[in-house]
C-alpha cells in the first residue's frame, strides 16, 4: 500500500457555496451542480489523482443520499474509475446506528442502500457506523435483527403506530426487503481498530485486493452490548 500525503479536494475545483451563492441553488442543487462540473472536468481529477499502482484511494463523498439515488452522476464517475483509470472498486454505504432508535428511519437506510446499490453495480458493503453510540443500549439478539435487517421489524411495530391506510405500503415495503435480500450491515467503531480492520478485510476482499484475504467474521464480543436495556 502506498502513502500519499497529498489529497485532491474537489473544492480546488469548484465551491459548494459558490454554486449556491451565484445560481441562487439550495445545498442538494448546488452539490448535483458540483458534481455535474466535475463530470465535464475530468481531465481535473485525472491529473489531480495522478500516477496510482497498488495504491489504496478512499474517495470521501459527500452524505446528501439523493446523490446515489436519483441521478446518474456517480455511476458515470464510477465507469470513468473503472473503464479509463482502472480502479478496482469498492462502495462502502454507512448508516450511523442512531439511526436504529427510529424504525422508519432506519428502514429508509436500508432502501437508500438498496437503491444506491443497484444503482452504483459494484462491489458494495454496508456499514452501520458509530457502534460505540448504541453501546449498552440494545441487545445482542436485538441488534442482530437491524444488522441483518428483519423486515418484521418493520412489519410488527410500524402497523401498530401509523395510519391503517398505509399498511398496505408498510406490507409492499416489507416485502421488497424481504424479496431482495440484499442489504445487511458490518458493525464499525472507528476508534476500535480491529472493527476498522474487520471493515478493510471485507473491503480488500471486495476488491481482490490480496487473493488470499479472507474476510473477518465480527467478534460476538464487539455486538455485545448490555442485556439490560433497550432502545
Ligand atoms: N462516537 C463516534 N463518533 C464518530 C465515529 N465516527 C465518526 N464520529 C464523529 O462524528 C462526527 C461527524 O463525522 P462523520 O459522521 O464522519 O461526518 P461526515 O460523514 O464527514 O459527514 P457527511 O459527509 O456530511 O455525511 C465527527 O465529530 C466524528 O468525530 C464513531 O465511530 N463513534
Amino acid at each position: 500500500m502506498g502513502t500519499h500525503n497529498r489529497r485532491p479536494d474537489i473544492r480546488d475545483l469548484i465551491s459548494l457555496e459558490d454554486v449556491m451563492e451565484e445560481m441562487d441553488f439550495g445545498p442538494n442543487g448546488g452539490l448535483i451542480y458540483c458534481f455535474e462540473f466535475l463530470m465535464q472536468n475530468l481531465d481535473w481529477l485525472d491529473e489531480e489523482l495522478g500516477e496510482h499502482e497498488d495504491d489504496y484511494l478512499i474517495f470521501d463523498m459527500p452524505g446528501q443520499i439523493e446523490l446515489y439515488t436519483h441521478i446518474p452522476v456517480l455511476p458515470s464517475l464510477i465507469n470513468h474509475l473503472k473503464l479509463n483509470l482502472h480502479f478496482r472498486l469498492c462502495a462502502a454505504y454507512l448508516l450511523e446506528s442512531p439511526f436504529l432508535v427510529d424504525k422508519t428511519k432506519y428502514f429508509a437506510g436500508v432502501m437508500s442502500a438498496m437503491s444506491a446499490m443497484i444503482m452504483m453495480e459494484i462491489p458494495h458493503i454496508n456499514i452501520m457506523s458509530k457502534m460505540d453510540l448504541i453501546k449498552g443500549q440494545i441487545k445482542k439478539r436485538e441488534l442482530k435483527r437491524y444488522l441483518d435487517p428483519d423486515p418484521l421489524l418493520l412489519a410488527d411495530e410500524i402497523n401498530s403506530k401509523t395510519n391503517p391506510k398505509f399498511h398496505s405500503l408498510n406490507e409492499a415495503i416489507v416485502q421488497l426487503i424481504d424479496d431482495f435480500n440484499m442489504v445487511s450491515f458490518l458493525p464499525l467503531e472507528s476508534g476500535n481498530e480491529e472493527s476498522v480492520a474487520a471493515i478493510l478485510s471485507y473491503v480488500d476482499d471486495a476488491t481482490q485486493w490480496a487473493e488470499d484475504q479472507e474476510p473477518k467474521e465480527p467478534k460476538d464480543e464487539e455486538l455485545e452490548g448490555s442485556e439490560e436495556v433497550e432502545i
